[in-house]
C-alpha cells in the first residue's frame, strides 16, 4: 500500500498482571479507507484501538512497528502524544453518556478541541462549534450548544462527539462501536456522517464492532479477531468467500431476511484457533 496512514506490525499487548496477552501479533496497514475490526467480546478489538492512541497505562505494549504518518507511536513522549490525540487521531466511543463530561455544557466541550489545539478566540470557537453541530445534522445548534449531556438524546450525543472530533480535522478516526447504543434510523445517520468523512476528507477510519453485517456493508476491508489475534483479513465484498472456520462460523450464525427459517448455526470454537498465533 502506498503512503499508508497507519502501519502496525506484530502488535502485542499484555495487561499488567494478566497471564496471557490480550492482543497477539496483530499486523495491518490502513490507507484512506474504512477498515472494520470485528470479533466477539473480549477478542481484543478495543485494546488495539486504545493502544494506537497510547491509552493503556496499565499494559505492556510492544510492536515491531507502530507508525502513524510520520510518527513512531512507540517512541513518542506523553507531551508529544497530547498534540496527536484529538488533533491528528481521534476516537469515538460507544456511549456518549460515559464519554461526555456530565457537568459541562455540550457546546463548551466541543469548542475545547479547537481552543486546545488551535490559536482561536472563544467567540471564533463558538461560531465554528455551531457550524459543526449543524454539519452533523443537529437541527437547533444554538439551543443544543447550551444543554448538558443528560438533556440530549443518545443519537444527538453521538453526533456531538463526532462534531467534537471533526473540528480538529484528524487524519485517523477510530470509532469503537459508534452506533451500538443507537436506534436503527439514528444509526444510519451516524454511519452516513462517518462515510462522508472518508469520502470528502480522505481520512482513514477504523470501525470496531461486533456486528459483522454492519461492518461488511460499511467497510472496505475487515480484520476478523479471535482471542487476541487476527485470524483473517478480507475485502468486505469477499466476505462470503471467507476461509477461516471462525469467520465462516460467524457468518453462518447471522440471521438473514428471507433466509431459511431453520435454527441458526451455533459457533463451534476450536482450541487450535487460540494456539495458531503461537506457532
Ligand atoms: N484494563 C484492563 N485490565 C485488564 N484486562 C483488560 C483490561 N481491558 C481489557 N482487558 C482484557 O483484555 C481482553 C480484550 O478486551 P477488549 O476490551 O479489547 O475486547 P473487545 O474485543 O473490545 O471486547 P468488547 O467487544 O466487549 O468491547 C479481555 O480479555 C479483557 O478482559
Amino acid at each position: 500500500m502506498e503512503n499508508p496512514i497507519l502501519e502496525v506490525k506484530n502488535l502485542c499487548i499484555r495487561y499488567n498482571g494478566a497471564p496471557t496477552d490480550a492482543v497477539r501479533d496483530v499486523s495491518f496497514t490502513l490507507g484512506r479507507e474504512r477498515l472494520g475490526i470485528v470479533g466477539e467480546s473480549g477478542s481484543g478489538k478495543s485494546t488495539v484501538g486504545r493502544a494506537l492512541l497510547r491509552l493503556l497505562p496499565s499494559a505492556q505494549v510492544t510492536a515491531e512497528k507502530l507508525r502513524f504518518e510520520d510518527l513512531d507511536l512507540l517512541n513518542l513522549s506523553e507531551a508529544q502524544m497530547l498534540k496527536v490525540r484529538g488533533r491528528r487521531m481521534s476516537m469515538i466511543l460507544q456511549d456518549p453518556k460515559f464519554s461526555l463530561n456530565p457537568i459541562q455544557r455540550v457546546g463548551h466541550q466541543v469548542a475545547e478541541t479547537l481552543l486546545r489545539h488551535f490559536p482561536v478566540s472563544k467567540s471564533d470557537a463558538r461560531v465554528k462549534t455551531l457550524e459543526m453541530l449543524a454539519a452533523v445534522k443537529i437541527r437547533d445548534p444554538e439551543r443544543v450548544h447550551d444543554l448538558y449531556p443528560h438533556e440530549i438524546s443518545g443519537g444527538m450525543g453521538q453526533r456531538v462527539m463526532i462534531a467534537m472530533m471533526l473540528l480538529a480535522d484528524p487524519d485517523l478516526v477510530i470509532a469503537d462501536e459508534p452506533t451500538s447504543a443507537l436506534d436503527v434510523t439514528v444509526r444510519l445517520q451516524v454511519l452516513n456522517i462517518l462515510d462522508g468523512l472518508v469520502r470528502d476528507r480522505g481520512i482513514g477510519l477504523i470501525m470496531i464492532s461486533h456486528d459483522l453485517n454492519l461492518v461488511r456493508n460499511f467497510c472496505d476491508r475487515v480484520l476478523i479477531m479471535y482471542a487476541g489475534r487476527v485470524v483473517e483479513t478480507l475485502n468486505a465484498r469477499d466476505m462470503d468467500h471467507a476461509q477461516h472456520p471462525y469467520t465462516r462460523g460467524l457468518l453462518a450464525a447471522q440471521p438473514r431476511i428471507g433466509g431459511s427459517r431453520a435454527p441458526l448455526a451455533v459457533l463451534d470454537r476450536r482450541p487450535e484457533w487460540k494456539e495458531e498465533a503461537r506457532t
